[in-house]
């Protein structure tokens, strides 16, 4: 299972230093700091690679323009971000990795059409960080994966408890924000939700 980890936007200092103690552990780490300028952006990935941080565990949420300069693994394209074709058709961008946030089967459908190389689905369960909003459900998760051949990774509300479910439903891998944040020792919720997506 590919375990993502999901900045919250709000990322205190003490959060920021963390990260080199669990990036070996987990296989990507999204930057998505949707309020912060370019400039902060490419300060902040700078000090995380120069902390030994792998560019090739980096996903940046939206910022084409910082994940060319910064030569991470990938681009993670929303609602909001710059059209997934545009990416796609570009051999330039040949060698970022395109990510695309769906939220239903249609969605999905159009954003594999569209070349993205995985997608992120959710929310699955429902999650503070998603508030008032309904979740969608593993029933919802099981039909966007058998819609497409492309991977597909769970985002919101996973827990090691419903980790299991989340893989059975067909899962390529998790992504975790409030959970990595919010603990205090990091190692090991990553163990839990290793552990708990063999059984
Ligand atoms: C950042 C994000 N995107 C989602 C989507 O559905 O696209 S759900 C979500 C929040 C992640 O939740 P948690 O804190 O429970 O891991």
């Amino acid at each position: 299972m590919e375990l993502h980890v999901i900045t919250n936007g709000d990322m205190l200092l003490e959060h920021w230093e963390r990260i080199p103690q669990f990036i070996n552990e987990i296989d990507f780490l999204h930057i998505r700091e949707q309020s912060k300028t370019a400039n902060e952006l490419f300060t902040i990935v700078n000090m995380l690679l120069e902390k030994g941080v792998p560019a090739n565990k980096v996903i940046i949420n939206d910022r084409l323009d910082l994940a060319l300069v910064m030569d991470v693994y990938g681009i993670q394209l929303g609602y909001r971000s710059i059209p997934l074709s545009v990416v796609t058709q570009k051999q330039i961008f040949e060698h970022l990795q395109v990510g695309k946030s769906v939220h239903d089967v249609e969605e999905a459908i159009r954003a594999e059409d569209e070349g993205a190389d995985y997608l992120l689905f959710g929310h699955v369960f429902s999650t503070n960080s998603k508030k008032g909003l309904p979740p969608r459900g593993v029933q919802s998760l099981h039909a966007v994966v058998q819609s497409v051949d492309i991977p597909v990774v769970a985002i919101g509300g996973i827990t090691p408890l419903n980790v299991g479910e989340v893989v059975a439903n067909g899962a390529k891998g998790i992504a975790i924000m409030s959970p990595i944040w919010n603990t205090k020792n990091p190692l090991q919720l990553i163990n839990e939700y290793r552990n708990a997506s063999h059984l």
